[in-house]
């Protein structure tokens, strides 16, 4: 079996600013491509898929199944909130590499009167507080110390106008309690999702079981990841949820019973981004199979994305192949809609033999970090020329050398470390635990990709508090 390592216990700030944790474990050497790749590599569920499904079942009418879900620390604590909530969540064993199915059997009542742990999940702290609003009694959000800078006040305020009490005290980020009264009236509401697309999703998911509904209008600056959104819409049509976008930046949700379902959670299309890229790096070719042929995942658009980059990609049946020559052409790319992919098309950028530009990605500095300082920070350190812009990056062509690789806790930015390390000998990369949170089985998948052993790590033991933020501190 292929279940990997999860680390509950990390913590964003413990690495922030090249601190390293007094037990954290040595860096991680990131292993050389040993020459030309020829692998397959079969990837866990999606992290989107599987949250936005967990919370649309535990929503449901009636008891569902997801089959090959994500086991991993985000689904871990999204799984923990919905029971904490009154859902049923049991695992049905199954020969499956990557683990268990999941039962979920809705609550007759959600209650409240409870805490929920986001450690750095944006799918948990963004879709659970409109579940915890139809709950009753109050429930406490918090979670790793980064986590309470991500941005939670336009969903925080939309949820407010829907009809929810919300106790921030202004602040606006984790952490608040949300004191459910059983119910939400719902219906229009005007907010500013310009910094992340799942304040939308997080609305969408509950909304068929506000009394009226959601009526959203986005005002302000674009909205990011707008597939995200596409998704969201795409996964409550398939449970027979009137769900629509009349107009751009603007959605609607009927009220209504949420079907409940048997189904398959597609591989996560945005992790497969690090190993297809590493074809380009090493040169050689890399699979992914399970390639879905219709796809609302964002991680489908690397088919477009890498070629740019001077790959060769080809989908044959349910296989996606990239091969490359080992060189990597700059690009320039503008692409708001692939945040999330952001980090691993900056890898490539870093290792181009011309200039790249990479723009339209201004709110990952809102991600697990700022990605757009953490990727500048860590290719300028091995020798790179990375210039932060408003809303991307500018990377010029320079010889990269080994040095210490900081992942801020964030696992794609660890997972670009590892990429840029194919090429470039001596790089270490310092929390590649960080990957636990939508891949605990990087690490083995990298070797094995490679061809060459897992060398045997000394992790330590997680924390007995994962989350290091007691909820004595709002009284419950
Ligand atoms: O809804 C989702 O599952 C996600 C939406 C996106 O968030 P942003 O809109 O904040 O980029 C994406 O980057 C994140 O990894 C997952
Ligand atoms: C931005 C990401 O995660 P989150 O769901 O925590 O926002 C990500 O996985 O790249």
């Amino acid at each position: 079996m292929l279940v990997g390592k999860m680390n509950p216990g990390k913590d964003g700030d413990e690495v922030r600013g090249g601190e390293t944790a007094d037990d954290a474990p040595p860096p991680w050497d990131a292993p050389t491509a040993p020459g030309r790749l020829d692998a397959r590599v079969p990837l866990p569920g999606s992290k989107s898929l599987t949250g936005r499904e967990l919370v649309l079942a535990a929503l449901a009418d009636e008891v569902g199944r997801l089959r090959a879900p994500l086991h991993s620390r985000d689904t871990a604590l999204m799984i923990d909130a919905l029971r904490n909530l009154g859902t049923e969540i049991t695992e049905i064993p199954t020969d499956q590499p990557f683990g268990d199915d999941l039962r979920i059997r809705p609550a007759d009542e959600l209650t409240g009167s409870t805490s929920i742990a986001c450690g750095l999940a944006g799918t948990v702290m963004r879709f659970v507080p409109p579940v915890a609003a139809l709950a009753l009694g109050p429930t406490a959000f918090d979670g790793d110390t980064y986590a309470r800078k991500r941005p939670m006040r336009a969903i925080l305020e939309a949820l407010r106008v829907l009809g929810a009490d919300i106790s921030d005290e202004g602040r606006g980020v984790l952490p608040f309690t949300v004191h459910g009264s059983g119910g939400l009236r719902g219906g229009r509401v005007e907010l500013d999702a310009s910094l992340s697309s799942q304040f939308v999703s997080g609305l969408l998911l509950s909304a068929p079981r506000f009394v009226e509904g959601v009526h959203l209008v986005h005002v302000g600056d674009r909205v990011p990841s707008l597939p995200h959104i596409e998704m969201t819409l795409a996964a409550l049509r398939a449970r027979g949820v009137d769900a629509t976008s009349p107009a751009p930046n603007e959605w609607r949700v009927a009220p209504g019973p949420i079907g409940a379902r048997d189904l398959i959670i597609e591989p996560d299309l945005s992790n497969a981004a690090p190993f297809l890229a590493a074809a380009l790096v090493a040169g050689g070719r890399v699979s992914v199979p399970h390639w879905p042929a219709d796809t609302t995942q964002v991680g489908d658009h690397l088919r477009a994305l890498l070629p740019e980059f001077g790959a060769d990609v080809a989908l044959t049946g349910d296989v996606l192949t990239v091969s490359g020559d080992g060189a990597v052409r700059g690009v320039r790319l503008h692409v708001p809609e692939a945040g999330e992919l952001a980090p691993t098309l900056v890898g490539l950028a870093a290792l181009a033999e011309s200039p790249s530009e990479i723009t339209g990605i201004g709110h990952i500095r809102h991600h697990e970090t700022d990605r757009i300082a953490g990727l500048v920070a860590e290719i300028n350190r091995l020798g790179g020329r990375a210039r932060e812009l408003d809303d991307g990056i500018a990377i010029e062509p320079a010889e990269l050398r080994g040095d210490l690789w900081r992942s801020y806790a964030d696992h794609r930015m660890a997972t670009t470390g590892a990429l840029i390390g194919l090429r470039v000998p001596g790089v270490t990369v310092d929390d590649i635990e960080s990957t636990s949170k939508t891949l605990p089985q990087f690490s083995e998948l990298w070797h094995r990709m490679l061809g060459v052993d897992e060398p045997a790590r000394t992790d330590a033991e997680p924390s007995p508090d994962p989350f290091g933020s007691p909820f004595s501190m709002l009284g419950l």
